[in-house]
């Protein structure tokens, strides 16, 4: 073990993920330290300094409502006399972190009576399936136990990629046949869970946006069936996003804030790609609670948000 308590495996893998997101904001920062060597022989940035920066960040995906308060921050800065390129990123850090830090919220288990209801929505390919199994593994790994419901009954292999993973983290997983009535799934499920003593009941939900009305009369019956099982329930409503979508993926969170209602965000892919940079714009604009992101595929690639880190890997100064 070292000092810190953690031992050096569990220190290898956060290198190896940190390393990982590093990688998928290379562009960002690249982009940010285009044109920018400095201050020579002043204090203050200089208008066409600032606007090379504000453009930088919304090229990166940060969008203008962040780029502009960054800027803002920047031109009110007086900085040492000559100060170099990391003390600009310093201040671009601190500015990230302050817009991300009143967003991070993890998942706990809290809900009373048990299970917690956990709704996950998403559009296909969001990574919304292997989420949910990371999810219910981070819940293992913290002694809660987990059920899961294969409440997207529209594609067969939703459910046998849902089976998948249960089998593998060896949860017990309700489902039906595909084209089955998920609120009747979810029912049993939430019957099945609160007779074993489940403690977070993960649910898998159709990610059609090509049919709003229909995903919505299916999302407004789920939760109608639910609450008459439990009026708390869902107690949260997670939205998936896929980071490489950039800007899209804030169209999504309006498209699903409106057919649902969403309760907090996860976004994945946070690894390998030049478009993160969203998740600062989806924090500004939405306020919403980011849960955890999704830094690769393996089953304990979800890691907790940490607003200062991601600042610092987004200026390239972590
Ligand atoms: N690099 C990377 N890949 C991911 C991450 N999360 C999920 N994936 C991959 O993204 C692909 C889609 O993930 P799924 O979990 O199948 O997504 P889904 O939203 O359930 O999609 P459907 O099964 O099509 O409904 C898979 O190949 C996953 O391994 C992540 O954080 N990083």
């Amino acid at each position: 073990m070292s000092t810190d308590g953690q031992n050096p495996e569990t220190l290898g893998a956060e290198r190896d993920w940190s390393d990982r997101l590093f990688g998928g904001f290379r562009k960002t920062t690249e982009r940010l330290s285009e044109n920018l060597s400095g201050i020579v022989g002043k204090t203050t940035l200089e208008e066409a300094q600032l606007d090379d920066i504000e453009d930088a960040l919304i090229m990166s995906d940060l969008g203008p409502r962040a780029a502009a308060r960054i800027r803002a921050r920047l031109a009110a800065e007086r900085f040492e006399r000559d100060a170099d390129e990391r003390a600009i990123m310093e201040v671009v850090a601190r500015e990230i972190a302050e817009i991300l830090r009143p967003v991070a919220k993890p998942l706990d288990v809290v809900a009373f009576p048990r299970p917690q209801v956990i709704l996950v929505i998403g559009v296909n390919g969001s990574g919304k399936t292997t989420t949910i199994a990371k999810l219910a593994h981070l819940f293992q790994e913290q002694d809660y136990s987990v059920m899961l419901a294969a409440g997207d009954t529209f594609r067969a292999a939703a459910i046998g990629q849902l089976g998948v993973w249960a089998d593998r983290l060896g949860i017990p997983l309700v489902k039906g046949p595909e084209g089955g009535d998920p609120a009747s799934i979810v029912f049993d499920a939430v019957k099945a869970a609160t007779e074993q003593g489940i403690d977070a009941l993960i649910v898998d939900t159709a990610g059609r946006l090509q049919n709003k009305r229909e995903l919505m009369d299916e999302l407004s019956k789920i939760r109608r069936v639910l609450g008459r099982l439990n009026p708390e329930a869902p107690h949260d409503v997670v939205l998936v996003l896929d980071a490489t979508n950039g800007q899209n993926a804030l169209s999504q969170i309006e498209i699903f804030k409106e057919v649902a209602g969403v309760s907090g965000l996860i976004m994945t892919k946070l690894d390998g790609t030049a478009r993160g940079g969203v998740l600062v714009a989806a924090a500004e604009q939405y306020g919403l609670p980011i849960h955890a992101i999704g830094v690769g595929e393996k089953i304990d690639d979800l890691r907790p948000f940490n607003p200062d880190l991601l600042a610092r890997v987004i200026a390239g100064i972590a």
